[in-house]
């Protein structure tokens, strides 16, 4: 069994475990269900950086990488820095996250929050709006076609916004499926290989129209300038950051270097 499988199958147990402790009445009841969210998409096209800033204690790839990270102090921060929206893994047996993290984030800043797990039940979307996000992660590889046309109906009817992930042509069928966002994920998830040039490469065969986003394995200022470019308009980094005792310096520095690069 792949990485991508073994996730998928411990997330159905997740989701049976979070259903009987609060099911789908009780998520509709909650005050946040009738909240108005912020647009990723136009933070991202409006924003100078375009970098969707993650935050990730852990991941299957490289393990712990900042293990007591506090979810407050990052996320702040990355708002302070100047990041055109943050990423929060609420997956917790894989990525070390919880759904509370988004629900504390939520409180504290208003740059749009992308709840970043495994969708694959409806479920997961109730509870994304429920617990603060802006918008949705619909992978294709987790997913049928059909389902990701459903779950990103059911986003948009709750005013969430949906980033759809692909990774290679074979999922460019994807792409009818009304997305408000299309991200290259340069990271293989059944090897963890990364290579920026999957971005490149596929790129060519996105809709022109689409906002396309740049996904894992970005650690250099250079990169982004030649992703941009060649079209990409979001950059999604978690590892470059949060790797740092400080993840808000990091990111300022790196918007710094990226800001003379476009003088
Ligand atoms: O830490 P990186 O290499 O900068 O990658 C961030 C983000 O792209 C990555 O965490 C990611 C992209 N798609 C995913 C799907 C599930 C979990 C995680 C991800």
């Amino acid at each position: 069994m792949n990485i991508l499988d073994t996730i998928i199958s411990e997330k159905k147990k997740e989701i049976i475990r979070q259903q009987e402790a609060f099911g789908t009445e009780l998520l509709l009841e909650s005050e946040q269900i009738q909240r108005k969210t912020f647009s990723m998409s136009r933070s991202i096209r409006e924003s100078a950086s375009g970098i969707i800033a993650e935050f990730k204690r852990r991941s299957p790839s490289k393990g712990w990488i900042h293990p007591h990270a506090n979810v407050i102090d990052v996320v702040t921060g990355y708002e302070k820095a100047g990041a055109a929206a943050s990423s929060i893994l609420t997956d917790e047996v894989f990525f070390g996250g919880m759904p509370g993290d988004l629900v504390q984030a939520r409180q504290q800043v208003k740059i749009p929050l992308l709840r970043k797990d495994f969708i694959i039940d409806e479920y997961q979307i109730y509870q994304a709006k429920a617990i603060g996000a802006d918008a949705i992660l619909l992978i294709a590889s987790a997913i049928s076609r059909k389902e990701c046309k459903r779950f990103a109906t059911l986003a948009h009817q709750l005013g969430l916004e949906v980033l759809l992930e692909l990774h290679d042509i074979a999922e460019l069928d994807y792409a009818d499926c009304e997305a408000d966002m299309i991200g290259v994920n340069n990271r293989d998830l059944t090897t963890f290989e990364t290579k920026i040039d999957h971005s490149f490469e596929m790129i060519k065969h996105l809709p022109s129209s689409a906002l396309c986003i740049s996904e894992s394995g970005i650690s250099d200022p250079n990169v982004v300038f030649s992703l941009r470019q060649a079209g990409f308009e979001g950059f999604l980094m978690g590892e470059n950051f949060m790797k740092h005792e400080d993840p808000q310096s990091a990111l300022a520095n790196f918007i710094g270097q990226l800001t003379q690069m476009a003088v």
